[in-house]
């Protein structure tokens, strides 16, 4: 097939509107058949498998405790927290409080405006109690994004939110808007005895970012990737990095622009999408959801110059990627088949027009 010949189904204009998503309500737990929660030298408490957990299983699936706008303040955090019962009050003020006190103050005024009787005697408590709080909030939130992606909530998961950070991780946590629950998915085998670790941020940053980010949960990381003394090890991560941005500038800019794209453009942005893969599988991100993504990127432009084969193969590992990461549940497992069948469907007819 040629570059002028559309796929069957143009993936650019797909919405998640357009992606059936299966209404379920798969309840709220976490898997203590599968870890346990113990204190660590180092790290506070964690979490560590108790027997073997086959790659893909999913170990956590939570409903928060908490969940407030990105831009919610002190005041609206405690209002909330104030209301949690029970179990729920006790699990809450049990988390790790990492995070230093911030420099914006405003939240204290608004606080003292907020108090209708006379509280001066008590008001330095209730200001440390604010702030205890929210030091909470900051250490063991959680991103959560709506199902069109557009607006930002940040969650409080109390289980999951005992899970330690390494830069290698070995299982992988989102919020899934479908179901509205966080998921925790084993990216490997897990042996009995390993710590579960994810990743609190991006972890194809280089490791001096990757430490400095790190800072707000006041803690240096000592996982292989940072003390590893290959520096080539940091360097594929800087790479990885770059080459991330640009497949993100170019899909930009072919979304814009794809009826004037010509095979170059299309054959150039895919050599960059194989660079990316080859070292993300070098430095063991085989499994992680970035593959996922950069593998989606790949079927767009595959389908697009004609190698319809590495279309369909990439499709298929994308669909077993976001089994793994995220479960059939979510809206990119949906979406993740839907791109296995275009390519697929793009394959078909090549091979009719051929034959
Ligand atoms: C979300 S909590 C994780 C659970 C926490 N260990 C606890 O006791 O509840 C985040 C905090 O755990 C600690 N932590 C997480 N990963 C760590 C690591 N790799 N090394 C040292 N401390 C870590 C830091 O104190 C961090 O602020």
């Amino acid at each position: 097939m040629t570059i002028l010949d559309p796929p069957s189904i143009d993936i650019s204009t797909l919405t998640l509107t357009d992606v059936p998503l299966k209404p379920s309500n798969p309840g709220s737990y976490a898997r203590r058949d599968l870890y346990e929660e113990r204190q660590t030298p180092e790290s506070g408490v964690g979490a560590f498998a108790t027997t073997k957990i086959p790659s893909g299983t999913r170990i956590f699936c939570e409903e928060s405790i908490v969940m407030l706008p990105d831009e919610a303040d002190h005041v609206e955090l405690y209002n909330m927290v104030k209301e949690l019962a029970g179990e729920k009050r006790k699990m809450y003020w049990d988390l790790a409080a990492s995070t230093k006190a911030g420099k914006d103050v405003r939240w204290i005024d608004k606080l003292r405006d907020s108090c209708d009787e006379d509280v001066s005697s008590t008001f330095n408590d209730l200001v440390a109690a604010h702030e205890q709080a929210w030091s909470i909030y900051e250490t063991n939130r959680f991103t959560c994004k709506s199902l069109d992606g557009n607006t930002k909530s940040l969650g409080i998961f109390p289980q999951s939110a005992r899970l330690n950070h390494s830069c290698s991780p070995n299982v992988f946590h989102r919020y899934n808007p479908v179901i509205n629950r966080l998921t925790v998915h084993a990216l490997r085998d897990i042996e009995k005895g390993e710590e579960l670790f994810t990743s609190y941020i991006d972890i194809c940053h280089p490791t001096v970012v990757r430490r400095h980010i790190l800072k707000h949960w006041g803690f240096r990381c000592r996982c292989s990737a940072c003390d590893s003394p290959d520096d080539d090890e940091d360097y594929r991560r800087k790479r990885i990095e770059d080459l991330l941005a640009k497949i993100k500038k170019s899909e930009t800019k072919r979304l814009k622009n794809e009826s004037k794209w010509t095979a170059k453009e299309y054959q150039r942005s895919l050599g960059t999408v194989i660079k990316c893969i080859r070292l993300l599988q070098k430095e063991g991100m085989e499994e992680t959801d970035t593959l996922g993504v950069v593998y989606t990127e790949g079927v767009k432009l595959a389908v697009k110059v004609g190698e319809e084969e590495n279309a369909v193969e990439w499709a298929e590992k994308v669909v077993e990627i976001e089994r793994k990461c995220l479960g059939e549940d979510s809206k990119e497992f949906v979406a993740a088949g839907e791109l296995l069948e275009m390519a697929r469907g793009v394959g078909a007819k090549a091979a009719a027009e051929g034959s």
